[in-house]
């Protein structure tokens, strides 16, 4: 296994290789085309490392990541770092007042600038892509009269202008980022402070139990342990079966957790760990270069 293999979503000039270059010390960087081929490669250990987008301030969690790893890997988060988000419009460096008819850009950039598109582009068919930096490769090769959302690296990277700066709807835009392995093992991070440990937990309920995710909650409140995010998806095995995904502000320990699990072992619950981890939040440099 090549555990010094750190995979992300790529290609260059997407968020997710802003964060890997701000988090990491060194190792060598494999970039993939999409979330499931980045997980897929740390499960089958052509990589030791992935990092993956989890959830965007404005546009809520990225489902195929949370559903990717619930469903289809056995994998760990062993960090999570937070960096600020700024979209831009990026076109080609011939592009001299076409009108635009594409944008292209990942779903969740997109959404982040709605309001932005609705208002200036009206007109513009939206393309997604499966990531922000992929838009960028298109627009780069496709030539005036189209757009692509995406940060100043995919920019640079791509010899692209920005025409139009921060594009995102609303000013506080961050996004965190997972960092999962399958064996875990440490890497080096550059010397950042950790600003809090966390442990994400996934419950599934019993069926039809009244009040049963009211007990759930309770079994972490009467031990006083802070909920950061509670989130529920669908367990995919039909309509009304759902697992509760549960981020607790603390560190995983050997007696409040193992307490709460056989709490909720009581109920009929299941209570599995996805990992316990630092969080970091990182500052990265967002330079704009408007043409
Ligand atoms: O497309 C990218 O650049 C990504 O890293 C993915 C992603 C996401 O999935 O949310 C990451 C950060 C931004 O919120 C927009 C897109």
């Amino acid at each position: 296994m090549s555990e010094q293999k750190i995979g992300y979503l790529g290609p260059k000039g997407t968020f997710t290789k802003m964060a890997v270059d701000a988090l990491f010390d060194g190792g060598s960087y494999v970039s993939y085309d999409n979330i499931p081929a980045c997980l897929d490669a740390v499960e089958s250990g052509e990589i030791g490392t992935g990092v993956v987008p989890l959830e965007n301030a404005i546009e809520g969690s990225v489902h195929l990541t949370i559903d990717y790893l619930v469903h289809q890997v056995s994998q760990s988060i062993i960090a999570e770092l937070t960096v600020p988000i700024k979209q831009h419009l990026l076109v080609h460096n011939q592009h001299h007042g076409e009108e635009i008819a594409k944008v292209y850009s990942h779903s969740h950039a997109i959404a982040q600038c709605h309001q932005y598109l609705h208002k200036n582009y009206p007109g513009a068919e939206l393309e997604y892509t499966a990531s922000t930096g992929k838009a960028a490769e298109i627009v780069a090769s496709a030539g005036p009269g189209v757009a692509a959302i995406g940060n100043h690296l995919a920019a640079e990277e791509n010899g692209l202008k920005m025409l139009d700066a921060e594009i995102h709807d609303y000013d506080n835009n961050h996004t965190r980022f997972a960092v999962v392995q399958k064996t875990p093992h440490t890497l080096k991070v550059k010397d950042h402070p950790v600003s809090k440990h966390k442990t994400t937990v996934m419950v599934t309920l019993p069926k039809d139990y009244v009040g049963a995710l009211h007990q759930v909650l309770a079994a972490f409140a009467w031990r006083k342990m802070n909920l950061s995010k509670i989130e529920s998806r669908p367990m995919k095995t039909g309509l009304g079966n759902y697992f509760f995904l549960i981020d607790v502000d603390q560190p995983y320990d050997q007696v409040l957790f193992p307490g709460v699990q056989a709490e909720l072992e009581a109920l009929g619950c299941q209570l599995k760990v996805l990992g316990t981890y630092p969080s970091y939040q990182i500052d990265v440099p967002t330079p704009v270069q408007k043409a």
